[in-house]
């Protein structure tokens, strides 16, 4: 099952009581299993198109709106409630500046969201172990966030997001706060964990590092698809797109 479905979907902020069009008549298809990567000069709509996916926020309502499918699930149909619910069990997050629990330790970051969703003690124990040592952090676990560098903190944080075996996870530039070497080990390190845990991931990026890393590319300019590039090399124009 493809992870994301998204048609005919627009999001106008409002600013002033003026309406801003942040994305306009989306529509798209992320593969399962891949690396996708949505790319754009700034202010292109990228996060706002992640926080649809991620049902963080909701596309314009109303005559002939457009849906976001994510997993199977209709997002529209969801209560806020519920939908919190939805993002907890099925979704993982990573952001550019981590977004780890200062007070808490490495290990009761990735353990926060397996408490959030009832795992029992005993599988929440084995599966920051098993994340911690996938991450390469297995001696680091006592530390809090503050104890570690950029690059530690992101591994926390992948960790964290994969903690409750989502099918899907978001990353909002996820290198831009790393030098180019410890970005690159940080790509290498999500493109294992994708594979391993076959789980779908979905970048924001400008970073060419995280491009060249991608199966497919999502190009947005002025909160409209340009053009999608897929693994296989085909690309696709808009019409093909929309077609
Ligand atoms: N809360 C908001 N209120 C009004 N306009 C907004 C709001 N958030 C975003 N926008 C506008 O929507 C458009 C898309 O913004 P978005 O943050 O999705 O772009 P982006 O491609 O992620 O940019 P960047 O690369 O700079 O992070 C921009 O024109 C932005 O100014």
């Amino acid at each position: 099952m493809d992870p994301v479905l998204l048609r005919q979907v627009c999001r106008t902020y409002s600013l002033d009581s003026v309406g801003v069009p942040a994305l306009r008549d989306i529509d798209l298809t992320i593969r399962a299993d891949c690396f996708t990567v949505i790319s754009g000069p700034s202010g292109s709509g990228k996060t706002t198109l992640l926080n649809l996916i991620g049902g963080i926020d909701r596309p314009d309502a109303g005559v002939g709106a457009g849906e976001v499918i994510v997993a199977g699930q209709p997002l529209r149909s969801l209560s806020d409630d519920a939908l919190a619910d939805f993002r907890a069990r099925h979704l993982g997050f990573v952001f550019q500046n981590f977004n780890l629990l200062p007070v808490l330790t490495a290990a009761e970051n990735i353990e926060y969201p397996l408490r959030l969703t009832g795992a029992s003690p005993q599988r929440r124990r084995e599966r920051v172990r098993e994340l911690l040592a996938a991450v390469g952090l297995a001696e680091l676990g006592d530390r809090r966030p503050g104890q570690l560098s950029g690059g530690q903190r992101q591994r926390v944080a992948i960790a964290r997001a994969l903690a409750c075996a989502p099918a899907l996870v978001l990353a909002d530039e996820p290198t831009a706060n790393l030098d180019s070497a410890t970005g690159a080990a940080i790509i290498a390190l999500m493109r294992r964990m994708q594979r391993e845990q076959q789980v779908s991931f979905v970048f924001s990026s400008h970073d060419p590092q995280v491009l060249a890393a991608a199966d497919d590319r999502v190009f947005l300019r002025d909160g409209r698809i340009t053009a999608v590039e897929r693994a296989a090399g085909a690309s696709e124009t808009l019409e093909e797109v929309s077609a």
